[in-house]
């Protein structure tokens, strides 16, 4: 069975990164191929193990997270014991980001984006958006700056979704060039983009910024 993980992190301005892993069920070919599940989870302790495939003999790796979410638990769930502390720092003026990452089909757009139409599908993006949304209507002598920014990240190809051609590859710029020169599908050349993409973001345009701009009675 394919590795069926997404992970979730979690950055807040105090320099804490949270990480947490979400597992999703096998889909309707890996029941038809007869797939063995080979990912259990203790969520309580926030512990993954994976076992080798057809080394049953052998014990599973053992892998500890700041939290881990199972096949039964939902994206509301998620929201609000990962992300619902981190948009309301955003909302008191902190940075915040929340990225997922995971191989194809392992569940990030399901999470991060959910199906519109279903409410308890909802993903983690429209909920926080409601989240930031609500707490600026009830706010009173406050004014607020929200800031957008939608960017994709796909084979070391950074996209901004908002723009207008989508398409087109944005450049990323290092105080030298040769940092990012791993090559493509390099992990080293993927980790340093990513911490690069993320200071860049928490710097710059966080993803749901937003400040409080001015205070006036
Ligand atoms: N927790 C879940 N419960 C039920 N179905 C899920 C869950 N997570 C993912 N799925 C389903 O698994 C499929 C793949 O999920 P999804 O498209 O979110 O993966 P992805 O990681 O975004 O893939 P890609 O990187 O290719 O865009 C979808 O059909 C989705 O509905």
């Amino acid at each position: 069975m394919p590795f069926t993980l997404a992970s979730y992190k979690v950055l807040t301005d105090s320099n804490s990164v949270k990480v947490v892993v979400r597992c999703r069920p096998m889909n309707d070919r890996e029941r038809a191929l007869n797939c063995k599940a080979v990912v259990s989870l203790d969520s309580d302790r926030g512990q993954c193990f994976i076992e080798k495939p057809g080394a049953a003999e052998e014990p599973p790796k053992q892998f500890t997270f700041d939290g881990a979410y199972c096949t039964q638990h939902t994206t509301e769930q998620m929201y609000n014991e990962v992300a619902y502390p981190l948009v309301e720092g955003v909302t008191e003026g902190y940075n915040g980001t929340i990225f997922a990452y995971g191989q194809t089909g392992s569940g990030k757009s399901f999470t991060m984006q959910g199906v519109a139409e279903l409410a308890a599908y909802r993903g983690v993006i429209p909920r926080a958006f409601e989240h930031i949304f609500e707490t600026i209507q009830c706010a009173e002598n406050t004014k607020f700056l929200v800031r957008t920014s939608y960017l994709e990240i796909y084979n070391e190809e950074i996209r901004d979704l908002l723009g207008n051609d989508t398409k087109q590859n944005m450049e990323v710029r290092g105080r030298n060039s040769s940092e990012f020169s791993g090559g493509k599908g390099s992990n080293y050349s993927f980790a340093l983009l990513s911490l690069y993409v993320l200071s860049w973001l928490l710097n710059g345009m966080p993803i749901g910024l937003v400040t409080p701009v001015t205070a006036c009675c």
